[in-house]
C-alpha cells in the first residue's frame, strides 16, 4: 500500500519539530517536506504532498491555507487564532475547491478534547461557568484556542438548554480582573515559566463545585491527535472543526 504523502508548516517550531519526528516514524506516511519561515510553498506541490501539518502562527496560517487549498492538498492544522472572519474567508476559498479537507484542531491532545466534551455536558447543570488557561510564555495569543473554543462550547449548550445568563454582581474592577469575555464565559489567561498547556473548566452551583482539569506535559500529548487528523483528513471533504469529530465520542 502507498504511504500517505505528508509536509509540515513550521517544521523547526516547538510542535512543528515534534510533528516532524511523529509522520517519519509512522509506517504508513511518508514526510515529504518540512518547512520553515520564508521557504517557498511551491516545494510543497514540486515534493507532491497530499496533507500538509500546518503548525506555525496566527499570521502565516491563512496565506499558507489558502496556498494548500488553490493546489488540492488536505491540511490539519494546530495553529490558533481563529475569529469568525478567518472561518468564513476559509469556508469560501473551500467552496472553489470542494474536494479538499481542512481540519482545524484547537488541541489535538485525547485529553483536552475530552475536556472540552466534559465540559459541554456538564454547563446546563451549574449556574457559574468560568475557564482558566495556563501556558508556557512563548505562546504568542491569548486567550488559548482551547479556552476560547471550551467557552464557546459551554455557551452554545448553555443557550440550547435555555439556561439564564451566568451570575455576576461585580460593579467595579480593574482592567482584566474578570478575564477576556468569550461568549459570556470568563476566560483567564496565565503565562508561566516551566509550563506547556493546561486548562482548568470551574462550573459552580447550589453548594457544589465541579472542576474539569488537564494537562499537556509534553508535546508528544499532541501526536496521537495529528496522526489521527492526517489520516482522516483526507476523506473529509469541507472544513472539519475540532478532532473530537473523528473520535467516536457517543
Ligand atoms: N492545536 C494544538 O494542539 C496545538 C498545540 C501546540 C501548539 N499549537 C499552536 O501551534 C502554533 C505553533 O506553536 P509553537 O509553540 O510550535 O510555535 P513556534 O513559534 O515554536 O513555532 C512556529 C514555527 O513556525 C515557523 N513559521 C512562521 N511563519 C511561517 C511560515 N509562513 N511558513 C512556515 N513556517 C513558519 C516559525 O519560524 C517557527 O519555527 C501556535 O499557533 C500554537 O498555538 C497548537
Ligand atoms: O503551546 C501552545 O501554543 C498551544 N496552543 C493551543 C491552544 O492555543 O489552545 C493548544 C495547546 C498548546
Amino acid at each position: 500500500m502507498s504511504k500517505l504523502r505528508v509536509a509540515v508548516l513550521g517544521a523547526q517550531g516547538r510542535i512543528g519539530s515534534e510533528a516532524v519526528r511523529a509522520v517519519e516514524a509512522a509506517e504508513d506516511l511518508e514526510l515529504v517536506a518540512g518547512l520553515g519561515r520564508g521557504d517557498k510553498l511551491e516545494t510543497l506541490v514540486d515534493a507532491g504532498a497530499e496533507v500538509v501539518v500546518e503548525l506555525t502562527n496566527p499570521g502565516a496560517v491563512m496565506g499558507n491555507l489558502d496556498f494548500c487549498v488553490r493546489h488540492g492538498i488536505h491540511a490539519v492544522v494546530g495553529t490558533t487564532g481563529w475569529t469568525d472572519e478567518r472561518l468564513a474567508q476559509l469556508r469560501t476559498s473551500l467552496a472553489a475547491s470542494p474536494q479538499v479537507g481542512v481540519l482545524i484542531a484547537p488541541n489535538f491532545s485525547i485529553g483536552a478534547v475530552l475536556t472540552m466534551h466534559f465540559a459541554q455536558q456538564a454547563a446546563r447543570f451549574f449556574e457559574s461557568a468560568e475557564v482558566v488557561e495556563l501556558h508556557h510564555p512563548n505562546k504568542a495569543d491569548a486567550p488559548s484556542g482551547t479556552a476560547a473554543r471550551t467557552a464557546q462550547l459551554i455557551a452554545a449548550a448553555r443557550a440550547e438548554a435555555g439556561c439564564a445568563p451566568q451570575p455576576d454582581a461585580t460593579t467595579t474592577a480593574l482592567d482584566g480582573a474578570r478575564g477576556a469575555d468569550v461568549d459570556g464565559i470568563p476566560v483567564h489567561s496565565v503565562r508561566l515559566r516551566g509550563l506547556l498547556a493546561h486548562q482548568e473548566v470551574l462550573f459552580g452551583g447550589e453548594g457544589e463545585t465541579l472542576t474539569i482539569r488537564h494537562d499537556s506535559l509534553h508535546h508528544s500529548s499532541f501526536m496521537p491527535g495529528i496522526l489521527l487528523g492526517v489520516r482522516r483528513v483526507v476523506s473529509a471533504p469541507g472544513l472539519t472543526m475540532g478532532l473530537e469529530n473523528f473520535l467516536d465520542l457517543g
